[in-house]
């Protein structure tokens, strides 16, 4: 997809989150003197446009200091916000790196139905792009679904994989594949989980086992844990975060369908209560829909302003 078509696809994916703003912003701007009240209405609807607190203040801050008394347009308001969205979202916008390990191994972990064996093939396909040699491990062991639609992508993408039954260990699995890439001498292994619920502690309690199981075989493995999000899950994601990364140690973040949502502020608030790597974001489902993305750009189609 050429860089083009990727911008008009962000900008146009997250035009629910940027209407949703504009509509609870609505009547906010256009009077001829920026008032208190409207500077805590302005907060208000910051927080219910799923930007977070921390967001809103800031925003809030700005106004204060530059049109406190001066009449507030819909483009200065907007601009604020694109220039204090894009503050936060510059020093998380870092894609995954291949970190000269032979395997780098990346876990990716999250709730069902979030979005991660479509991720792990998106992102098995960006790095075949880079010229990197790629295996799949499919540790989704709980749903033989979830086993079968890894390998369709692994035959599609002309990469190995390593699959064992339903209902198999899920550590012992990503071991085996582990052992698999040394021998084979692959770039990366990317390692499917079962989905789980942040408050399931037996199945977060695997989760830890495969963690400590793979830095058996060498302690800096795994060498990313990334949790992917749904953005459609809006605050909930936040406690997703906190509660993985207490269990799993994650690295970074994927949010995906940020297409189908009109939170994708959320992306904001977790960037900056986080302050984890954001490494991809994904705005449909076809393979080429998941990339890392320009804070510039993101920040801009939050926000609702015009893109040159
Ligand atoms: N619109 C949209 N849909 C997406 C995106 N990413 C994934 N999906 C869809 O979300 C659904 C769930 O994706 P999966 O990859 O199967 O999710 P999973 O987390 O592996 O699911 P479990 O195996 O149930 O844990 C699929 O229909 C995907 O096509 C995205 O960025 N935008």
């Amino acid at each position: 997809m050429s860089e083009k078509s990727w911008r008009d696809r962000l900008f146009g994916g997250l035009k629910r989150t940027s209407e949703k703003l504009g509509d609870n912003l609505t009547g906010l701007f256009g009077k001829a003197a920026l008032d208190a009240q409207t500077l805590d209405e302005i907060e208000e609807a910051l927080i219910v446009s799923d930007l977070g607190p921390a967001m809103a203040m800031r925003v809030r801050d700005r106004l204060a200091e530059g049109r406190f008394n001066k009449e507030l347009t819909e483009e200065y308001l907007r601009g604020v916000i694109a220039d204090e969205v894009e503050k936060v979202l510059t020093p998380v916008a870092k894609p995954l790196q291949f970190k000269a390990a032979r395997p780098h191994v990346i876990l990716v972990i999250g709730v069902n139905g979030s979005g991660k064996t479509t991720t792990i093939a998106k992102l098995a396909k960006r790095f075949q792009e880079q010229g990197r040699s790629v295996m799949l491990a499919a540790g989704d062991t709980f749903r033989a679904a979830a086993i079968g639609q890894l390998t369709i992508w692994a035959e599609r993408l002309g990469v190995p994989i390593v699959a064992g039954k339903e209902g198999g260990d899920a550590a012992g699995l990503a071991f085996e594949a582990v052992k698999q890439a040394t021998e084979k001498g692959i770039d990366i292994l990317i390692v499917d989980t079962a989905g789980r619920l942040q408050n399931r502690t037996e199945l977060m309690d695997e989760l830890a086992k495969i963690r400590r199981v793979l830095g058996r075989l060498d302690p800096a493995s795994p060498h990313d844990v990334v949790l992917v999000l749904d953005a459609t899950t809006g605050q909930n994601a936040l406690s997703q975060i906190e509660v993985f990364t207490q269990v799993a140690q994650v690295t970074g973040l994927v949010m995906t369908k940020l297409d189908g949502s009109a939170r994708g502020g959320m992306l904001v608030a977790a960037a900056e209560k986080f302050g984890l790597p954001i490494h991809a974001i994904g705005v449909g489902e076809k393979i080429d829909d998941l990339r890392p993305f320009d804070p510039a750009d993101m920040a801009r189609a939050i926000a609702g302003t015009a893109y040159a």
